[in-house]
């Protein structure tokens, strides 16, 4: 896990990264920005327990090209999760928090896992566990007013322009971040790749 320093504010952004593409460059310099980070991890997971059974490429070779694709020197990649053993995302911000008491942490995500977020082991423990900020994405907009966590949790919503406070604040807190768009995707690389 990284070194972090106490009253940070740490952004931990999670993926498969298979491969990882300029879109999460960009997400990871817009979530540097908009919430005024200190550091932003890069959480290169073993594998997302949603897409279970399909090929994924090594560890090893998606940590290289996400340390060649994150050009910030805020930005660290990390895979700390195979090292612990941890699968869920629940476990992975619990394992976190207890490790770094004193340091403000947020979850980064995309819109499109917005939609899906609900199917996700232990959501609403994850809703109450960490902040989040939902970076906007092509195609996953309105995911924002309809998706179930969107819905379930409307009240916990807080405006944009407040994103530089969301680490610090108590959750369940969450925002939408609207900004450039990239409507690159690992699984259309990867298609490319077999053409
Ligand atoms: N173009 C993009 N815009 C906004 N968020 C993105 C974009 N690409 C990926 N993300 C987000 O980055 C994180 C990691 O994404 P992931 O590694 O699954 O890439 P992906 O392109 O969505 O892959 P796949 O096509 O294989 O599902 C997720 O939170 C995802 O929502
Ligand atoms: O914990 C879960 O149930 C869960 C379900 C789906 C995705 N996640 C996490 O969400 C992050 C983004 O996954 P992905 O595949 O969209 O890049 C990554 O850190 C996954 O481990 C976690």
């Amino acid at each position: 896990m990284p070194y972090v320093e106490k009253r940070m504010q740490v952004g931990l952004f999670g993926g498969s990264f298979n491969p990882p593409h300029a879109g999460h460059a960009l997400v990871a310099e817009i979530a540097l920005r908009t919430l005024a980070l200190d550091q932003l991890w890069w959480i290169v997971t073993p594998a997302n327990p949603l897409k279970a059974g399909r090929q994924i490429a090594p560890l090893a070779e998606r940590i290289a090209g996400s340390e060649a694709m994150a050009g910030d020197p805020r930005i660290k990649v990390t895979a700390f999760e195979a090292a612990f053993n941890v699968r869920y995302t629940a476990d992975t911000l619990a394992l976190v928090r207890a490790r770094n008491p004193g340091v403000d942490f947020v979850w980064i995500m995309g819109a499109d896992n917005l939609a899906d977020f609900h199917r996700w082991q232990r959501w609403r423990e994850i809703m109450l566990t960490m902040p989040i900020a939902v970076i906007d994405r092509p195609g996953s907009t309105l995911s924002f007013v309809s998706s179930v966590m969107a819905r379930t949790f409307d009240n916990a919503r807080i405006p944009e322009r407040d994103a530089a406070r969301l680490a610090r604040m108590r959750p369940p807190a969450w925002t939408f971040i609207h900004g450039p768009r990239s409507s690159l995707s690992s699984t259309a690389i990867r298609a490319a790749g077999k053409a």
